[in-house]
């Protein structure tokens, strides 16, 4: 019999493990909830299934003699000390792109509500910070709505790489910083040539134009929170949107008022994006098992295409499947695309409940807990006229993922 040790905020994993068991293996689900699991649960484990928010450090991996393998559901990787686990014999995977849709619906959303509230479009190119599955959903995104976007990523110009999905990419900083958005993809590493922590300084962040937008839906460190309050104690006019914030789950509730859009760390958190995490960390794991020192532990080995498809899973949660239907006779202009994206997915909803929220940690976590099932963009359907058959429309479509006919 194998122990799994999961978060407890793992869409499917209990009809993921179902599955397997029903087909022959053995294996022994225990859940926990918030950050960290209790010291009893790892010294029972073999299998650690977690979220960004539990930090597998060597004093948790001493509490944790038998874990051998470790998945986390997400992009980042962090909140794992990678280094210890290989000391110890121990695999490590993550999710790599799993909820990069939901990133780039994410900072769509951010732009329709920002565009709409001062009733003006984005004057000028905007910027993606990092090209990586969020920064290419994100840039995707904001093409489709119509705006120019160019990719800051010079661990990708120094590999030969310029261009991505239609996005430039190149290594200039200062075409960053003259954006008139700018939305950060990268993830946070404190050491190196490409370092990401605090990359948006103070220096960087009192160059921007007036009105500029800056999002991040990456990791609280690659803004300085520093920097943010210098420039809101200067009254710097900006319109900056946080998602991730420098010391989670307690947020600069000094900034609040300052800051134009604020979330608890959900961008990522479309149920699709969610169970899309649990269902590749299953197949990572039944891929390994076979070959490692559990397979006799785990029984029969069901072979990986035997799990449920993501499709299927998300029958579960019939909100996030559910389409969305506009009739357009003319192409949309800048305005009614953005009240599709916000029809679809409404970050303002996000940003009331991080406020009327007293901002505690554990506040904090709870409305992560309890996050509603979001759905995707793709649930979008257009129909209208002739404007669709345009190869423009298509690929802005495309790029927003709508559907058309
Ligand atoms: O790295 C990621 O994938 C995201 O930041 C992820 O969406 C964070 O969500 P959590 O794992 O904390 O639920």
């Amino acid at each position: 019999m194998i122990n799994l040790l999961a978060d407890a905020s793992m869409p499917a994993l209990a009809q993921l493990v179902r599955t397997c068991q029903q087909a022959g293996m053995a294996l022994q689900l225990e859940t926990f909830s918030g950050r960290q699991p209790d010291a009893s649960q790892l010294a029972r484990a073999q299998v650690l299934l977690i979220r960004s928010i539990t930090q597998v450090t060597k004093e948790l991996l001493d509490q944790a003699p038998h874990v051998c393998w470790i998945g986390t559901a997400t992009i980042g990787t962090e909140h794992v000390d990678a280094a210890a686990c290989e000391a110890r014999g121990i695999a490590f995977v993550s999710t790599p792109g799993v909820n990069a849709q939901a990133v780039g619906d994410y900072v769509a959303s951010a732009v329709a509500a920002l565009t709409l509230a001062q009733d003006a479009p984005l004057t000028g190119p905007v910027a993606i910070i990092g090209g990586g599955h969020t920064g290419q959903a994100a840039g995707a995104r904001l093409q489709g709505l119509g705006y120019k976007v160019h990719c800051y990523d010079p661990p990708l110009v120094a590999q030969g790489i310029n261009q991505r999905d239609g996005m430039p990419i190149h290594g200039n900083w200062q075409q960053v910083l003259t954006s008139a958005a700018i939305s950060c993809h990268v993830p946070l590493t404190r050491s190196g040539p490409f370092a990401t922590y605090h990359l948006l300084d103070d220096a960087s962040i009192a160059q921007l134009p007036a009105n500029c937008v800056l999002i991040n839906a990456s990791r609280g460190p690659v803004v300085a929170e520093s920097a943010l309050r210098a420039a809101a104690n200067r009254q710097q006019p900006l319109r900056v949107v946080l998602d991730v914030w420098e010391h989670e789950p307690q947020i600069a509730t000094d900034l609040l008022p300052w800051l134009s859009l604020a979330t608890m760390h959900i961008a990522g958190h479309s149920m699709a994006g969610k169970v899309a995490g649990t269902l590749q960390l299953l197949q990572q794991l039944l891929s390994w098992l076979p070959s490692s020192e559990l397979a006799q532990a785990s029984g029969t080995a069901m072979p990986v295409h035997e799990l449920p498809d993501l499709i299927d899973l998300l029958q579960a949660w019939p909100t996030s499947v559910q389409p969305q239907l506009w009739q357009a006779n003319e192409a949309p202009d800048w305005r009614t695309l953005a009240s599709w994206v916000l029809a679809i997915y409404d970050i303002r909803q996000d940003d009331l409940a991080l406020r009327q929220q007293p901002a505690k940690p554990a506040a904090f976590d709870q409305l992560r807990r309890g996050y509603a099932h979001r759905p995707e963009l793709s649930v979008g359907q257009v129909q209208g006229g002739s404007w669709l058959a345009t190869e423009e429309w298509r690929k802005r479509l495309k790029q927003l993922t709508f559907q058309f006919k």
